[in-house]
Protein backbone atom coordinates (compact mmCIF):
# COMPACT_ATOMS: atom_id res chain seq x y z
CA UNK A 1 0.00 0.00 0.00
CA UNK A 2 1.71 3.04 -0.78
CA UNK A 3 -0.52 5.69 0.32
CA UNK A 4 -2.44 6.34 3.89
CA UNK A 5 -4.23 8.36 5.81
CA UNK A 6 -2.70 10.41 9.59
CA UNK A 7 -4.69 11.78 11.82
CA UNK A 8 -3.49 14.57 14.13
CA UNK A 9 -5.79 14.89 16.95
CA UNK A 10 -4.92 18.78 18.67
CA UNK A 11 -6.87 17.99 21.62
CA UNK A 12 -7.70 21.19 24.25
CA UNK A 13 -5.66 19.56 27.51
CA UNK A 14 -7.32 20.31 30.70
CA UNK A 15 -6.36 19.71 34.32
CA UNK A 16 -8.82 16.43 34.57
CA UNK A 17 -6.81 13.23 33.50
CA UNK A 18 -10.18 11.72 33.43
CA UNK A 19 -11.59 14.32 31.17
CA UNK A 20 -8.67 14.06 28.73
CA UNK A 21 -8.75 10.80 28.08
CA UNK A 22 -12.89 10.68 27.45
CA UNK A 23 -12.35 13.55 24.85
CA UNK A 24 -9.04 11.31 23.44
CA UNK A 25 -11.43 8.48 22.81
CA UNK A 26 -14.05 10.67 21.12
CA UNK A 27 -11.77 11.90 18.94
CA UNK A 28 -9.60 9.15 17.83
CA UNK A 29 -13.22 7.52 17.04
CA UNK A 30 -13.81 10.31 14.32
CA UNK A 31 -10.50 10.22 12.86
CA UNK A 32 -11.45 6.98 12.45
CA UNK A 33 -14.54 7.53 11.00
CA UNK A 34 -12.98 9.89 8.69
CA UNK A 35 -10.52 7.34 7.28
CA UNK A 36 -7.43 7.29 9.15
CA UNK A 37 -5.17 4.34 9.63
CA UNK A 38 -2.74 5.90 11.65
CA UNK A 39 -4.10 8.38 14.66
CA UNK A 40 -1.61 10.55 16.72
CA UNK A 41 -2.48 12.06 19.95
CA UNK A 42 -0.34 15.51 21.14
CA UNK A 43 2.49 15.84 24.05
CA UNK A 44 1.09 14.98 27.43
CA UNK A 45 -2.16 14.51 27.05
CA UNK A 46 -3.41 13.59 29.43
CA UNK A 47 -1.78 16.04 32.24
CA UNK A 48 -1.50 19.82 32.26
CA UNK A 49 2.26 20.15 30.87
CA UNK A 50 4.68 21.60 33.79
CA UNK A 51 7.39 19.62 36.18
CA UNK A 52 4.78 19.94 39.16
CA UNK A 53 2.03 17.98 37.43
CA UNK A 54 4.46 15.32 36.11
CA UNK A 55 4.80 13.43 39.71
CA UNK A 56 1.22 13.32 40.45
CA UNK A 57 0.23 12.37 36.88
CA UNK A 58 2.92 9.96 36.50
CA UNK A 59 1.64 6.22 35.58
CA UNK A 60 3.38 2.81 34.87
CA UNK A 61 3.49 1.98 31.35
CA UNK A 62 2.13 -0.48 29.85
CA UNK A 63 0.49 -1.34 32.84
CA UNK A 64 -1.17 1.91 33.68
CA UNK A 65 -4.76 3.33 33.10
CA UNK A 66 -4.04 5.19 30.51
CA UNK A 67 -1.52 2.58 28.37
CA UNK A 68 -4.97 -0.02 29.01
CA UNK A 69 -7.42 2.60 26.99
CA UNK A 70 -4.88 3.44 24.43
CA UNK A 71 -4.74 -0.16 23.47
CA UNK A 72 -8.57 -0.32 23.84
CA UNK A 73 -8.92 2.07 21.74
CA UNK A 74 -6.55 1.51 18.71
CA UNK A 75 -8.58 -1.93 19.07
CA UNK A 76 -11.99 -0.78 18.87
CA UNK A 77 -11.03 1.36 16.17
CA UNK A 78 -8.68 -0.80 14.13
CA UNK A 79 -6.10 2.10 13.93
CA UNK A 80 -2.58 2.13 14.43
CA UNK A 81 -2.52 4.69 17.51
CA UNK A 82 0.60 6.75 18.22
CA UNK A 83 -0.25 7.77 21.79
CA UNK A 84 1.20 11.32 22.44
CA UNK A 85 3.30 11.23 25.48
CA UNK A 86 2.55 10.75 29.27
CA UNK A 87 4.58 11.21 32.28
CA UNK A 88 5.54 7.93 32.80
CA UNK A 89 6.79 6.15 36.36
CA UNK A 90 9.28 4.52 35.36
CA UNK A 91 12.09 1.75 37.38
CA UNK A 92 13.70 3.10 40.87
CA UNK A 93 10.87 6.41 41.37
CA UNK A 94 11.92 7.79 37.68
CA UNK A 95 10.15 9.59 35.49
CA UNK A 96 9.83 10.01 31.90
CA UNK A 97 7.80 11.58 29.45
CA UNK A 98 6.64 8.53 27.50
CA UNK A 99 4.62 7.88 24.02
CA UNK A 100 3.35 4.23 23.41
CA UNK A 101 2.57 3.09 20.10
CA UNK A 102 -0.17 0.65 19.72
CA UNK A 103 -1.53 -1.78 17.00
CA UNK A 104 -4.69 -1.69 15.65
CA UNK A 105 -4.96 -5.32 17.42
CA UNK A 106 -4.61 -3.12 20.76
CA UNK A 107 -1.11 -4.64 21.26
CA UNK A 108 1.82 -2.29 22.29
CA UNK A 109 4.35 -1.58 19.52
CA UNK A 110 6.75 0.35 20.59
CA UNK A 111 8.09 2.83 23.57
CA UNK A 112 9.84 6.13 23.27
CA UNK A 113 11.18 7.75 26.42
CA UNK A 114 11.94 11.61 25.44
CA UNK A 115 15.15 11.34 24.52
CA UNK A 116 16.41 15.29 24.91
CA UNK A 117 14.60 16.91 27.64
CA UNK A 118 13.67 20.68 27.19
CA UNK A 119 16.00 22.69 29.44
CA UNK A 120 15.86 26.54 28.18
CA UNK A 121 16.14 29.56 29.34
CA UNK A 122 15.33 32.62 27.34
CA UNK A 123 15.32 35.73 29.89
CA UNK A 124 12.04 37.60 29.83
CA UNK A 125 9.92 34.90 28.06
CA UNK A 126 10.45 31.23 28.89
CA UNK A 127 12.43 29.10 31.53
CA UNK A 128 11.90 24.83 31.35
CA UNK A 129 13.70 22.63 33.31
CA UNK A 130 11.82 19.07 32.14
CA UNK A 131 15.19 17.69 33.96
CA UNK A 132 14.26 18.75 37.14
CA UNK A 133 11.78 16.05 37.87
CA UNK A 134 12.60 13.91 34.83
CA UNK A 135 14.56 11.27 33.04
CA UNK A 136 15.91 10.93 29.75
CA UNK A 137 15.35 8.17 27.76
CA UNK A 138 18.01 5.93 26.17
CA UNK A 139 16.51 4.55 23.04
CA UNK A 140 15.45 5.68 19.61
CA UNK A 141 11.84 4.12 18.71
CA UNK A 142 10.52 2.89 15.32
CA UNK A 143 8.22 0.76 14.17
CA UNK A 144 6.80 -0.92 11.30
CA UNK A 145 3.01 -1.05 9.97
CA UNK A 146 2.12 -2.33 6.47
CA UNK A 147 2.47 1.40 5.20
CA UNK A 148 5.69 1.74 6.26
CA UNK A 149 8.67 2.00 9.13
CA UNK A 150 7.90 5.04 10.87
CA UNK A 151 10.19 6.72 13.73
CA UNK A 152 8.70 8.52 16.93
CA UNK A 153 10.76 11.64 18.71
CA UNK A 154 8.55 13.68 21.50
CA UNK A 155 8.82 17.45 21.50
CA UNK A 156 12.58 18.83 21.83
CA UNK A 157 13.65 15.37 20.33
CA UNK A 158 12.66 17.44 16.50
CA UNK A 159 15.39 20.06 17.81
CA UNK A 160 18.03 17.42 17.04
CA UNK A 161 19.13 16.67 13.21
CA UNK A 162 21.22 14.16 13.97
CA UNK A 163 17.86 11.60 15.33
CA UNK A 164 15.59 12.47 12.18
CA UNK A 165 19.07 11.37 9.93
CA UNK A 166 19.25 8.13 11.84
CA UNK A 167 15.47 7.73 11.49
CA UNK A 168 16.32 7.88 7.75
CA UNK A 169 19.07 5.26 7.82
CA UNK A 170 16.91 2.90 9.37
CA UNK A 171 14.90 3.20 6.84
CA UNK A 172 11.65 5.33 8.14
CA UNK A 173 9.44 6.95 5.43
CA UNK A 174 7.77 9.28 8.32
CA UNK A 175 8.28 11.00 11.52
CA UNK A 176 6.07 11.31 13.89
CA UNK A 177 6.45 14.30 16.80
CA UNK A 178 4.25 14.55 19.46
CA UNK A 179 5.02 17.84 20.54
CA UNK A 180 3.75 21.20 22.53
CA UNK A 181 5.63 23.95 21.56
CA UNK A 182 5.66 27.37 23.55
CA UNK A 183 4.09 31.10 22.36
CA UNK A 184 7.89 32.19 22.23
CA UNK A 185 9.32 29.16 20.27
CA UNK A 186 6.97 27.93 18.69
CA UNK A 187 6.32 31.14 16.18
CA UNK A 188 9.76 31.14 15.40
CA UNK A 189 10.84 27.83 15.13
CA UNK A 190 7.92 24.94 15.18
CA UNK A 191 7.54 24.54 11.32
CA UNK A 192 11.22 25.34 10.23
CA UNK A 193 12.20 22.93 12.15
CA UNK A 194 10.04 20.27 10.65
CA UNK A 195 10.35 21.88 6.83
CA UNK A 196 14.36 21.07 7.86
CA UNK A 197 14.06 17.54 8.87
CA UNK A 198 11.78 16.65 5.84
CA UNK A 199 14.12 18.04 3.09
CA UNK A 200 17.02 17.05 4.77
CA UNK A 201 15.92 13.10 5.04
CA UNK A 202 13.29 13.03 2.18
CA UNK A 203 10.50 11.99 4.50
CA UNK A 204 6.98 12.90 5.74
CA UNK A 205 7.24 14.36 9.28
CA UNK A 206 4.05 15.27 11.30
CA UNK A 207 3.67 17.36 14.49
CA UNK A 208 1.27 16.97 16.74
CA UNK A 209 0.57 19.93 19.43
CA UNK A 210 -2.25 20.04 22.15
CA UNK A 211 -4.87 22.93 21.25
CA UNK A 212 -3.80 26.75 22.83
CA UNK A 213 -5.33 27.01 25.94
CA UNK A 214 -4.79 30.20 27.44
CA UNK A 215 -5.05 29.85 30.77
CA UNK A 216 -3.16 26.65 31.17
CA UNK A 217 0.21 27.11 33.26
CA UNK A 218 2.23 26.48 29.89
CA UNK A 219 0.72 27.33 26.92
CA UNK A 220 0.60 25.63 23.89
CA UNK A 221 1.52 27.33 20.17
CA UNK A 222 -0.62 24.26 18.71
CA UNK A 223 -0.53 24.11 14.92
CA UNK A 224 -0.47 20.41 14.25
CA UNK A 225 1.15 19.96 10.95
CA UNK A 226 2.52 17.83 8.53
CA UNK A 227 4.98 18.50 5.63
CA UNK A 228 6.00 16.23 2.65
CA UNK A 229 9.31 15.41 1.55
CA UNK A 230 9.93 17.98 -0.58
CA UNK A 231 9.11 20.56 2.80
CA UNK A 232 5.59 21.53 1.77
CA UNK A 233 3.39 22.29 4.55
CA UNK A 234 0.65 19.86 3.37
CA UNK A 235 -1.85 20.38 6.26
CA UNK A 236 -1.80 22.86 9.55
CA UNK A 237 -4.15 23.06 12.44
CA UNK A 238 -4.42 26.43 13.89
CA UNK A 239 -4.38 26.94 17.56
CA UNK A 240 -7.96 25.63 18.74
CA UNK A 241 -8.98 22.04 19.44
CA UNK A 242 -9.11 20.11 15.67
CA UNK A 243 -8.30 17.23 14.22
CA UNK A 244 -6.08 17.39 11.29
CA UNK A 245 -5.58 15.14 8.44
CA UNK A 246 -2.71 14.24 6.22
CA UNK A 247 -2.79 12.35 3.15
CA UNK A 248 0.51 9.93 2.83
CA UNK A 249 2.21 9.02 -0.25
CA UNK A 250 4.84 6.93 -0.68
CA UNK A 251 5.18 6.99 -4.09
CA UNK A 252 5.70 10.46 -4.31
CA UNK A 253 8.28 10.00 -1.61
CA UNK A 254 10.29 7.53 -3.74
CA UNK A 255 9.96 10.25 -6.79
CA UNK A 256 11.41 13.10 -4.92
CA UNK A 257 14.52 10.33 -3.30
CA UNK A 258 14.90 9.74 -7.41
CA UNK A 259 14.69 12.92 -8.52
CA UNK A 260 17.32 14.50 -5.55
CA UNK A 261 19.35 10.86 -5.14
CA UNK A 262 20.83 12.68 -1.60
CA UNK A 263 21.58 9.04 -0.25
CA UNK A 264 23.61 7.60 -3.21
CA UNK A 265 25.77 11.30 -3.01
CA UNK A 266 26.36 11.50 0.64
CA UNK A 267 30.05 11.05 1.23
CA UNK A 268 30.12 8.50 4.19
CA UNK A 269 33.87 8.71 3.64
CA UNK A 270 33.76 12.44 5.31
CA UNK A 271 31.70 11.99 7.96
CA UNK A 272 30.61 9.16 10.45
CA UNK A 273 27.10 8.00 11.15
CA UNK A 274 26.89 5.75 14.54
CA UNK A 275 24.66 2.51 15.00
CA UNK A 276 21.88 4.05 16.91
CA UNK A 277 20.02 2.30 19.64
CA UNK A 278 16.76 1.56 18.41
CA UNK A 279 13.68 0.21 19.92
CA UNK A 280 11.06 -1.90 18.03
CA UNK A 281 9.02 -2.60 20.86
CA UNK A 282 8.63 -2.12 24.66
CA UNK A 283 11.26 -0.05 26.13
CA UNK A 284 12.99 -3.63 27.43
CA UNK A 285 13.17 -5.22 24.48
CA UNK A 286 16.48 -3.70 22.60
CA UNK A 287 17.78 -4.89 19.13
O1 LIG B 1 12.05 23.15 21.64
C1 LIG B 1 11.16 23.92 21.98
O2 LIG B 1 11.19 25.11 21.70
C2 LIG B 1 10.00 23.45 22.76
C3 LIG B 1 10.21 22.07 23.30
C4 LIG B 1 9.15 21.64 24.23
O3 LIG B 1 8.23 22.35 24.53
C5 LIG B 1 9.21 20.30 24.78
O4 LIG B 1 10.18 19.59 24.57
O5 LIG B 1 8.24 19.91 25.43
Amino acid sequence: MTSFRLAMIQLAVTASKADNLKNAFLKIKEAANAGAQIVALPECFNSPYGVDYFPEYAEPVPNGETSRRLSEWSRENKVYLVGGSIPESGENGKLYNTCTIWSPNGDLLGSHRKVHLFDIDIPGKISFQESKVLSSGQHLTTFDTEFCRIGVGICYDLRFAEMAQLYREKGCQLLIYPGAFNMTTGPAHWKLLQQARAIDNQLYVASVSPARVEQAPYVAWGHSLAVNPWGKIITEAEETETIVYADIDLKYLQEIREQIPLTKQRRRDMYEIKEPIITAAAPSVVI
